[in-house]
């Protein structure tokens, strides 16, 4: 079970540990989320997991009761210490990475382990979308539950025509299936964040299609001008792939003047084919 709010206070006092707000360091304190993040992660036992940012190790401590081997990368050096001191010593199947999750995306996953994993994380709000894309650009987990910030999961997961729509909701969707966007009471965390949280749970393609480098730069440059129509916008791409996935899209029927976010997920995923 998670520490209660008192419990969790407690326990920082006695570390002397102030929640530091840019790690994102807001803890759960709610036994339903947790139970409900190892269940749609459908977690068993012997499957690797990898989890960022592991706080106080309430998540971590599921994770390792399902009887699944844990990777986790923490940054900051009292938690990962305390960790090191509490969680560590009685639990073999836990790997502790201390450091940065964009240096480490998957929390130091061993290479033979990388092609069948899961992730189950309470993400730091501040660095999802730029570790989520480290994320795509590896080896792809069968699945992901994550607690996210819920402006952030709603970009993911938005559909085409959505002012949400964007680059990662097409680098993301290319990839997986998003099977639940769950919002989640500020109430559930310890010290309660500002902003709304939502739950999001993905399941990997079983065609998942990547994005080249070339291709993710080629999309993003395309939605940093999202007002402008999409006609504009590509006659200024220097890349001859680009060109002739635009006079590709004419043929298929897509007007000149739509907007970026108008284009449905299928024709960017053309893009990333044409740029592979
Ligand atoms: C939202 S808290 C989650 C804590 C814990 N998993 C829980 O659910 O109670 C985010 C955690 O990520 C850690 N963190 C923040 N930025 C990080 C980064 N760039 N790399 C790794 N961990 C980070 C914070 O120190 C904190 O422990």
């Amino acid at each position: 079970m998670p520490l209660s709010p008192s419990q969790t206070k407690e326990l920082l006092s006695k570390l002397g540990h102030q929640p530091n707000k840019k790690l994102g360091q807001n803890f759960l304190i709610d036994g339903n989320i947790v139970r409900k993040s190892v269940e749609l992660a459908g977690l068993q036992k012997g499957d690797a997991v990898v989890e960022v940012g592991p706080g106080l190790g309430t998540l971590s401590q599921a994770i390792l009761a399902s009887g699944s081997k844990l990777w986790a990368v923490e940054r900051d050096p009292a938690l990962s210490a305390y960790l090191r001191e509490s969680l560590l010593p009685g639990s073999p199947q836990f790997h502790l990475t201390e450091g940065d999750c964009l240096d480490f995306p998957l929390a130091g996953l061993p290479s033979a382990q990388s092609d069948d994993f899961k992730i189950v994380a309470n993400l730091p709000y501040a660095v999802s979308t730029p570790w989520m894309e480290a994320v795509l650009s590896g080896p792809l987990p069968e699945c992901m539950v994550l607690m996210l910030q819920k402006e952030a999961a709603d970009r993911y997961a938005a559909q085409h025509g959505s002012k949400n729509f964007g680059a990662i909701s097409i680098f993301l969707q290319s990839a997986y299936t998003i099977r639940g966007k769950h919002p989640v009471s500020a109430a559930c965390f310890c010290p309660a964040p500002k902003v709304d949280s939502a739950l999001l749970w993905l399941e990997r393609k079983p065609n998942a299609v990547r994005f080249s480098e070339a291709a993710r730069q080629c999309v993003r440059r395309i939605f940093t001008q999202r007002r402008k129509q999409l006609g504009a916008l590509c006659r200024k791409e220097a890349e001859p792939e680009a060109k002739f996935w635009f006079a590709q899209l004419l043929e298929q029927g897509v007007s000149d003047n739509v907007r970026p976010e108008e284009v449905p997920l299928e024709h960017w995923q053309a893009l990333a084919k044409a740029l592979s």
